[in-house]
């Protein structure tokens, strides 16, 4: 580390090293320590925004020329600041971040390097089809490799085997998606629509005098395609000494702000001497934690338990779908396959979700219930609310009760194995790292399912005291359909 703090020092970053400490933690690698008492809004570190290693500051987009850039699609996701980080590591003690990428981790704990025994572990969880190894794949043979092939003076073929190897691809993709930060161009002035915008990033990057601005990248996943990573690529970047700092649930206690031509650190609460500096990453839920950063919070619960706040289970609208028409008979509906494939394309061509999602407040979210509703309705009742262009409304009767028990049920099945089985293997304390994080996801998404599902019985028996049939409002307030925190756009 001192070398590095050297190299900090040396290319213009300011440290307060009276203030802050580089340690190491146990379970948590290197963090930050107050080695004093440290007020609010005191700055830590800065550093000129040209230390930054992004596309806008490494050498490699000019030298390719823009014409190759945009030929390879490098200007897309990720793929071309991969690229630059592999570039500037290559070119070894001539690149500017040498030192930098030499301090920089090269294993992870995340799944993306899981073996297959592991991943069964998280079955059922939501982090299984957002890993993206195959999309991060298909970027590196489909556009980093044919780049590399046009400029044998630049990429020497020998070189290619290790130093632009898949691994190297792979590593460099992980310390962006747990270390990055989002920094925009410096437009004169704090955007203060944008601070209050979304904070979807892992780490945050604040325009000066404006707190809460900008973020930590949080794009989903190393290919950087995912529809809501709309930012502009190039606003990502590596960002030395900030990616230092930790972050738990609930603690953030500094924050990254940007300026004109630098980065500074500043503490957003006093801290005490001794006490961890911690950032923030944007609160994710354990499933996207150890996705993204190979950890998972657990911090203590209101109702006595430990886990992450901010955990949440997706429900697929497939699932929803599979329940009702499974019990089409029973409830004698009179809509066909056709009519029901039919009312499905105008949920989701009307912005309906495809998946629902349930925090540990343990609502339903309203969209569900009204999904269920529609496929429940009459062949004539549908075609009012096609042509009204209205779905149902979220409330439940006995009927829709009973369905939204069964899609509960059916999927907390999702999980191989049950709460008990989780508590038991987490007390026997025996568990390999990735097992055990594994558990600690499954167990906090299957306690908001059991949750949710006690939660729906109670509404259930009030519903039956009261008269079958009678219709009451959702278990608990929840927001309306497309709230954006539980649930999500349709995706085809
Ligand atoms: C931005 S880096 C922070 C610095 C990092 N600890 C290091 O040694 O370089 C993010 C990584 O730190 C670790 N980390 C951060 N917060 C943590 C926490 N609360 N518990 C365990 N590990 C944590 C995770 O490995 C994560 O991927």
């Amino acid at each position: 580390m001192q070398s590095f703090v050297a190299w900090f020092k040396s290319h213009s970053g300011f440290l307060d090293d009276s203030s802050l400490g580089i340690v190491d933690l146990q379970g948590q690698g290197r963090g930050t320590m107050a080695l004093k008492d440290i007020p609010e809004n005191h700055t830590l570190f800065t550093l000129p925004r040209s230390l930054t290693l992004s596309i806008r500051t490494s050498t490699l987009p000019s030298i390719l020329g823009a014409e190759t850039w945009e030929a390879f699609k490098l200007g897309q996701g990720w793929v071309g600041l991969i690229f630059c980080m592999m570039w500037e590591e290559a070119r070894g003690s001539a690149s500017k971040w040498s030192e930098y990428l030499a301090s920089l981790p090269i294993s992870f704990d995340t799944p993306m390097f899981w073996g297959p025994e592991d991943l069964e572990e998280l079955r059922g969880t939501a982090v299984v089809d957002k890993i993206g190894r195959p999309d991060a794949e298909r970027d590196y043979y489909e556009k980093l490799i044919p780049a590399i092939k046009t400029r044998p003076d630049l990429f020497p073929p020998d070189s290619i085997a290790h130093l632009y190897s898949l691994e190297r691809y792979h590593i460099m993709g992980s310390r962006i998606l747990s270390r990055s930060f989002h920094v925009e161009k410096w437009d004169g002035q704090s955007n203060d629509e944008d601070e209050s915008e979304a904070n979807t990033s892992a780490m945050d990057v604040d325009a000066a005098d404006s707190p809460d601005k900008g973020d930590h990248n949080e794009p989903e996943d190393d290919g950087g395609s995912d529809e809501d990573d709309a930012d502009d690529p190039a606003d990502v970047a590596m960002v030395p000494m900030a990616d230092l700092l930790n972050a738990r649930y609930g603690s953030e206690n500094a924050k990254l702000f940007y300026e004109e031509s630098e980065l500074r650190m500043v503490s957003t609460k006093p801290i005490k001497a001794g006490e961890q500096i911690w950032n923030t990453y944007g609160g994710p839920p354990n499933s996207d934690l150890l996705r993204r950063y190979g950890h998972v919070d657990l911090v203590p619960l209101p109702q006595g338990d430990v886990g992450n706040p901010a955990d949440i289970v997706e429900i697929r609208a497939d699932l929803a779908v599979s329940v009702v028409t499974g019990n089409r008979a029973e409830l004698s509906s009179s809509s066909t396959n056709t009519s029901i494939q039919e009312r499905i394309d105008w949920w989701l061509e009307e912005g309906g979700d495809d998946v629902f999602v349930l925090e540990t407040d343990l609502s339903v979210p309203e969209a569900l219930p009204s999904l269920v509703r529609l496929l429940l309705l009459t062949e004539t009742d549908w075609e009012k609310a096609r042509d009204k262009g209205k779905p149902p409304k979220g409330k439940v009767d006995s009927q829709v009760i009973s369905l939204l028990l069964q899609v509960l049920s059916q999927r907390l099945n999702e999980y191989p194995t049950s709460i008990e089985v989780d508590e038991e293997l987490l007390r026997d304390g025996k568990l390999t790292l990735n097992k055990r994080h594994a558990v600690i996801v499954r167990l906090g998404e299957k306690k908001i399912l059991a949750g949710a599902l006690e939660k729906l019985r109670e509404v259930e028996k009030s519903l039956l005291s009261v008269g079958a049939g009678d219709k009451v409002k959702r278990p608990a307030a929840s927001k309306e359909p497309g709230d954006a925190r539980r649930s999500k756009k349709a995706r085809r």
